[in-house]
């Protein structure tokens, strides 16, 4: 039994206060073969233990000097939010409620004082399966996970937003420069970049960070009415639109409405020197495409109109061929 046990490193957490029976405890754990036993004599201690060492299972005794073993067990379930190590209670109370609040409270097994080796020995087993069969599962969904990342960039999503990825908008945007020259229709890129993002995710921090790009993408999905209208998440705060049969005035009002709508959803942005709701700053390319236009050139128009609706003081979309943004429009 004890070199079945011994196949991986295991360490065993021991919350006793009689020192004899602790020690008998740890006994019979190093003769299974337990690498790593750690004792605790109570509950401040054996929460320091768990959250420093890390046990893979816990012995836990239900009376404790100070706080009882049931509170000390749920210390431990907060204490690994999403994780999850195996505890089992000791006790010399041999009571059905005793059973049913250690489960309760998060425990997984029982034992009864004096505990038998060869209990003990099957606990410990029937745990470390569990506990094995655990570590596959998670490795497994952290592969499939992976898998499903990698699906999505092959389906030209991101897995954020659920907005076109990179790959999908550069096929999408070629694509739309040939039928626009074919047809000779106006074309409009537009590249969006959120202003102060980097404040916003100092901020808020990271996850806040994602569920508001999460919440932007939203937005654009919705300024994009027409079928052929394409949002897409172009890098990490920067977006792309590709609006086919776009002249330039229908851009300006595209960012106008888009601007609005943002304002409107005001998304808070705790440390934005413009306000205290998020805003965007875009740059507008539009032609009617010919030989010489390609998806580089109106990537870097775009990129130079964004440039200057920043410079000028952002919140704001400046269109390349105009050399003119909303704002002066709004106003002038
Ligand atoms: N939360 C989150 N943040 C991101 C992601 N991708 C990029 N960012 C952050 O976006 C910020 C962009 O910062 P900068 O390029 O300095 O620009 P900015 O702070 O938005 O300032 P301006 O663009 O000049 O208005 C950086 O802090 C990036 O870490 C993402 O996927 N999630």
């Amino acid at each position: 039994m004890g070199a079945a046990l011994s196949d991986h490193p295991f360490s065993v957490l021991v919350v006793e206060d009689m020192d004899a029976v602790r020690a008998a405890l740890v006994a019979e754990l190093r003769q299974a073969g337990v690498a790593d036993v750690l004792e605790a004599p109570e509950g401040a201690r054996a929460l320091h233990l768990f959250k420093t060492r890390r046990p893979d299972l816990v012995l836990l005794d239900i009376k404790l000097p100070g706080k009882d073993g049931y509170w000390v067990a749920q210390q431990m379930r907060e204490a690994e939010p999403g994780d999850w190590t195996p505890i089992i209670f000791l006790s010399g109370l041999d009571s059905d409620l005793d059973v049913w609040r250690g489960i309760e409270v998060g425990g997984d097994d029982y034992l009864v004082k004096p505990v038998k080796p060869i209990v003990l020995m099957a606990k410990l087993r029937a745990m470390r399966r569990l506990l094995d069969m655990r570590r596959r599962l998670v490795s497994v969904s952290a592969e499939l996970h992976q898998a499903n990342q990698r699906l999505n960039e092959m389906v030209e999503i991101d897995a954020l937003t659920g907005l076109v990825n990179r790959r999908g908008f550069d096929r999408i945007l070629h694509n739309e420069i040939l039928a626009a020259r074919r047809d000779g229709t106006p074309l409009t890129l537009m590249l969006c970049d959120l202003d102060h993002f980097k404040r916003y995710n100092d901020a808020s921090g990271h996850v806040q960070g994602d569920a508001c790009l999460k919440e932007v993408g939203r937005v654009l999905r919705e300024v994009c009415v027409r079928p052929r209208d394409v949002a897409s998440r172009y890098g990490g705060e920067e977006f792309a639109l590709i609006l086919p049969h776009t002249p330039r005035s229908g851009a300006m009002t595209f960012a106008r409405a888009l601007g609005q709508l943002l304002k409107v959803r005001a998304l808070a942005h705790a440390d934005s020197p413009l306000g205290s709701t998020l805003t965007l700053s875009g740059g507008i390319t539009t032609c009617v495409p010919d030989d010489s236009t390609n998806a580089e050139s109106m990537i870097m128009r775009a990129d130079q109109a964004l440039y200057a609706a920043k410079a000028q003081g952002r919140n704001r979309f400046f269109s390349f061929e105009m050399q003119m943004d909303t704002v002066e429009q709004l106003h002038g």
